[in-house]
């Protein structure tokens, strides 16, 4: 209650602040910053900029600085983690404990070893044979062969085998922690092929997982519902209690000599899910999108830079590699495999991919096509799209020429989304309502699908496009607990991307970022509204990033509401401002993204019917 109330209070401030910045008039004393983790050189340039306070590419002028402003980050956090648990355990909401902020010790790895010896992984091995044998042939469906390539690769959807490369990465994922220390939990851990079935793709899409419910204070997973088929089968052990998750493997590297071969390492497995069977160049690659030479560099993040090659978007993260990329230690092939793996299961709400009687669905999270793995030296092309970019707004990253001659990256293959919201200029009331009502359609969904939480949703992680036609009756349809809800969106479409610090249940899996490994991170300028919600979320989740908190999307929602409000569209009238204020406050007491579906500010652009277009007889604004 009291955040409601100090949230209201500020949200009251937002409009006397914009006036007080010059009404529209270059002031740009609201900052609505991104989270980079710059070189603190760029830093300095960007405050020096004298185009701060006009948007990229208009005449108008903005509330927000051209250059982004951020915050210190430590330079090595490593923070993507996951939790692993059996289908069929207990799916209580947990408990929090009551004002406790303290931090509980950090879980261990938990796969029981034989005794007196390392894990037994034959049978996973074994496994491993059979499921890649068939594996590599289901999860290349698209001709990577680039002798026989023809143009026009970009209309393709490539289908991914999401349950057998998820479990791949959990077997391999096992077996690397034996060897390699703490660097995830297990709770509990089905690890044959007939467990597979129960987190089929299809299977995924209708059942709103959630997380098994675990005792907080000794972190051990309620065994309930626990079958015959669990981490016995790789510690050789026939008899399983409840505390069996709860011992660690030690590092044992000399006595386990052969787990590397048996299970495989991060980065093969990112082959895989690539369909590839060695990096290819990244010519290669995009010359198979488009001609190189029309390639453009569309925006940069603090790891990716996005170019446009041809109709598609491609999203070139360096990994892997020992030096440091703006400022930055880079990513590696673990966690590119899973933010992949976090791409193919939002892709997987998309309504034009597998069931069609599914329980859930939305198209607004960023279609991603395909991913490729690439090594060798930037691609010239991309270096002059790349320079072309910089000289017109200033790039903050690297030259892309300090890359070794070797570096390997990921190209994550997306639709193209249109222009971010801070550099798209909303037109009315009704557009402002349709990016909303998109927004929050889109998480209500995934929430309650697989408990996902974007966690980062600031404006440059949402796109917008507005039609070439615009048809004022056009609708999108979600599908929530099987029920389908059309919403007019006036002529917009809204996606949402960068699932970088995302929370997501894929089903037996919670892949989350562990932020408390990241401090800085809330320490942004106080009153800065990006830096306020992630503060906001630090507190609804006392640091227990791997729980569900469906309140963080909630935040992120009333930071969007802050943003349309600071952005103003230029026929924003007293009456319009006071229903957003109002909206906002009322989102303050909401504790998901689908309790904010159900606002009366939405009510007349939501029907239960499928219709195509809005029905003729509903009274248009
Ligand atoms: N699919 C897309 N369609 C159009 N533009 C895109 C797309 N993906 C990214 N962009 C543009 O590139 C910018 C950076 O993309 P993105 O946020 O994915 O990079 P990142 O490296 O993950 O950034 P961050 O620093 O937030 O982690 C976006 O703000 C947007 O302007």
């Amino acid at each position: 209650m009291a955040m409601a109330s100090q949230e209201g209070a500020r949200g009251d401030d937002a409009w006397s602040e914009i006036l007080a910045s010059g009404g529209g008039g270059g002031g740009a004393h609201i900052r609505a910053v991104y989270v980079r983790r710059r070189a603190q050189e760029a830093s300095r340039q960007r405050n020096a900029d004298p185009r701060v306070g006009f948007a990229a590419g208009e005449n108008r002028p903005s509330f927000a600085p051209i250059r982004r402003n951020s915050w210190n980050r430590s330079l090595s956090i490593r923070g993507r983690e996951s939790i692993f648990f059996a289908p069929g355990t207990n799916i209580h909401p947990q408990q929090k404990p009551c004002g406790a902020l303290k931090r509980p010790p950090k879980p261990c790895n938990r796969v029981k070893k034989t005794r007196g010896g390392p894990p037994d992984l034959r049978k996973e091995k074994a496994y491993f044979e059979e499921v890649d044998a068939f594996e590599l042939i289901e999860e290349s469906p698209s001709p990577k062969n680039f002798g026989t390539w023809t143009r026009g690769i970009e209309q393709n959807i490539i289908v991914h085998d999401l349950s057998a490369i998820l479990e791949r990465w959990k077997i391999s994922k096992i077996a690397r922690c034996a060897t390699s220390g703490p660097l995830f939990d297990i709770m509990e851990t089905p690890l044959v092929p007939s467990v597979l079935s129960n987190c089929s793709t299809d299977n995924y899409a209708g059942k709103g997982f959630k997380t098994p419910e675990k005792d907080r204070a000794t972190r051990r997973t309620i065994t309930s519902g626990y079958t015959s088929n669990s981490l016995k089968n790789i510690s050789g052990e026939t008899s399983i209690d409840a505390s069996f998750s709860e011992l660690k493997i030690k590092e044992e590297p000399t006595s386990i000599p052969s787990l590397s071969g048996e299970a495989l390492t991060a980065f093969a497995q990112l082959l895989m899910v690539c369909g590839q069977s060695a990096p290819a160049t990244l010519a290669e690659v995009l010359s198979a999108y488009c001609k190189l030479g029309s390639i453009v560099k569309l925006g940069e993040g603090t790891y990716g830079e996005v170019y446009r090659a041809g109709s598609t978007i491609c999203k070139v993260v360096p990994f892997d590699g020992n030096s440091l990329v703006n400022g930055e230690t880079q990513k590696k092939s673990e966690e590119e495999l899973e933010e992949a793996l976090l791409c193919l299961t939002l892709n997987n709400l998309r309504a034009d991919r597998g069931d069609k009687g599914k329980e859930y669905s939305c198209n607004g999270f960023i279609e991603t096509k395909d991913f490729w793995v690439c090594q060798g030296p930037y691609e010239p092309s991309l270096v002059s799209a790349w320079e072309d970019w910089d000289a017109k707004n200033g790039s903050e990253n690297d030259h892309p020429n300090d890359f070794a001659k070797d570096q390997c990256y990921i190209i994550f293959v997306q639709a193209d989304g249109g222009r971010d919201l801070e550099k798209f200029s909303l037109l009315d009331y009704n557009e402002a309502r349709s990016l909303l009502l998109q927004v929050t359609a889109t998480l209500a969904v995934a929430e309650s699908a697989c408990e996902f939480e974007h966690r980062d949703l600031h404006w440059g992680n949402i796109l917008l496009a507005r039609d070439e036609m615009p048809d004022k009756n056009r609708t999108m349809t979600v599908t929530l607990q099987g029920k389908k809800i059309c919403a007019r969106t006036f002529g917009l479409s809204v996606s949402i991307i960068d699932f970088t610090l995302s929370r997501i249940n894929t089903g037996d899996a919670v892949l989350f970022f562990d932020l408390s490994k990241d401090p800085d991170l809330f320490k942004g300028p106080k009153g800065d509204r990006q830096a306020e919600t992630y503060r906001k979320m630090k507190k609804i989740t006392k640091e227990y990033w791997e729980e569900s908190f469906p309140q963080t999307n909630v935040a992120w929602l009333i930071y969007l509401v802050d943003i349309v409000l600071q952005k103003k569209y230029e026929t924003c009238t007293t009456k319009e401002e006071k229903e957003l204020r109002s909206f906002k406050r009322r989102l303050s007491s909401c504790g998901s993204a689908r309790d904010c579906l159900g606002d009366p500010i939405f009510s007349d652009m939501l029907s239960e019917e499928e219709e195509d277009v809005w029905p003729s007889a509903m009274p248009l604004l």
